[in-house]
């Protein structure tokens, strides 16, 4: 079967409700969403830009999904985060950048609870969650796609899609409800470049097997996706076609979280820029508001004008991860 052949929702645009699948059409999981905006099709919503993803049509601005504040983690006497506040928005896109090893992993791996933070608060819809594993993350709907992807190169589209959580119809799997699900998942994704959601994912490029891992991500009444560099082994054409996949995302109700060292990318798909500086969260800025030059500063100095850190941050100019003043809490 393919993947998205013959299954055209009404057209875009069109008077009535969203189609069940096509472009426009809202993911499988979209239902789940409590906030208005997350129901909105592309067609519906506020053009992105300047920052109006951030406003619901109504003009009530947008409650962040996720809200961390004063987040500490330490690895033995290393301490990694300081008291870093970040936020996500449904309909954002929030690009979470910093040079190597200011601890963007290692914060991301505290959101998807793979890492149980020292101490902070961790918000969900403005309530305060205990997210100590990748389950308890995955209940509440956030979804982290790795840099590695993790596909099983011998297993088909399908077959990825639903690894580990795969449909039984009593005690057999259900193929044509998987294949029936991913078909339509990659299609309300406008995902056009996969000749048949039964190839094996050996045979996709780069591109192919990152949006593989992104249907796989959003097919779980996902509320939150975060990406890790999904377009950093990319070429130009594969790495547009990544962009406008994660912009969909965005656009279709889901907060995004994207990790990203190409300041091209970030300028093109984002609408807010997190910039971490040696472990702290320097500034976080509506995209709109700053230029590849602040944004660069934010990154190498965690400063810009008046933007980020205060120079008398306590952090020592050119270091990596400093050491733990204390005991973790
Ligand atoms: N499990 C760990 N044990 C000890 N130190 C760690 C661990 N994980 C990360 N670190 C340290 O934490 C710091 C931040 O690493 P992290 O991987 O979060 O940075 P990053 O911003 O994602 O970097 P990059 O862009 O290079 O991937 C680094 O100094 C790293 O060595």
């Amino acid at each position: 079967m393919t993947a998205a052949a013959g299954h055209g929702g009404p057209a875009a645009g069109a008077a009535g409700p969203p189609p069940a699948y096509g472009p426009g059409a809202p993911w499988p999981g979209a239902s789940r969403l409590p906030n208005a905006a997350a129901r909105l099709t592309s067609q519906d919503r506020v053009p992105r830009g300047r920052g109006a993803a951030q406003w619901e049509p109504n003009g009530m601005s947008v409650t962040p999904v996720l809200d961390l504040r004063g987040i500490d983690k330490s690895f033995g006497p290393v301490k990694v985060l300081h008291d870093v506040d970040f936020t996500a928005r449904p309909g954002e896109v929030t690009a979470l950048v910093g040079d190597n090893g200011a601890g963007k992993t290692t914060l991301v791996k505290c959101i998807g609870g793979i890492h149980p933070f020292d101490s902070g608060r961790y918000l969900w819809d403005g309530v305060p969650v205990r997210v100590d594993s990748p389950r308890a993350a995955a209940a509440l709907g956030i979804e982290v796609v790795h840099q590695d992807l993790a596909l099983c190169e011998n297993l088909d589209i399908v077959q990825n899609m639903f690894l580990g959580r795969e449909r039984r119809r009593g005690p057999v799997l259900d193929e044509t409800a998987m294949e029936e699900l991913a078909v339509t998942t990659l299609s309300a994704l406008s995902v056009r470049t996969m000749k048949s959601v039964r190839q094996r994912v050996s045979a996709l490029s780069g591109g192919q097997r990152q949006t593989v891992a992104i249907a796989r991500a959003v097919l779980w009444d996902s509320r939150l996706v975060v990406l890790d560099e999904p377009a950093a082994a990319l070429g130009v054409a594969q790495t547009q076609q990544v962009l406008e996949l994660v912009r969909r995302l965005a656009d279709k109700g889901l907060a995004v979280v994207l990790i990203s060292h190409n300041m091209n990318d970030v300028f093109a798909v984002s609408d807010r820029i997190a910039a971490l500086y040696l472990g702290r969260m320097a500034a976080q800025v509506s995209t709109s508001e700053v230029t590849h030059t602040q944004v660069v500063e934010l990154i190498t100095s965690g400063r810009s004008g008046d933007l980020g850190l205060p120079r008398d941050a306590d952090t020592p100019p050119g270091a990596g991860a400093e050491p733990a003043r204390g005991p973790a809490a």
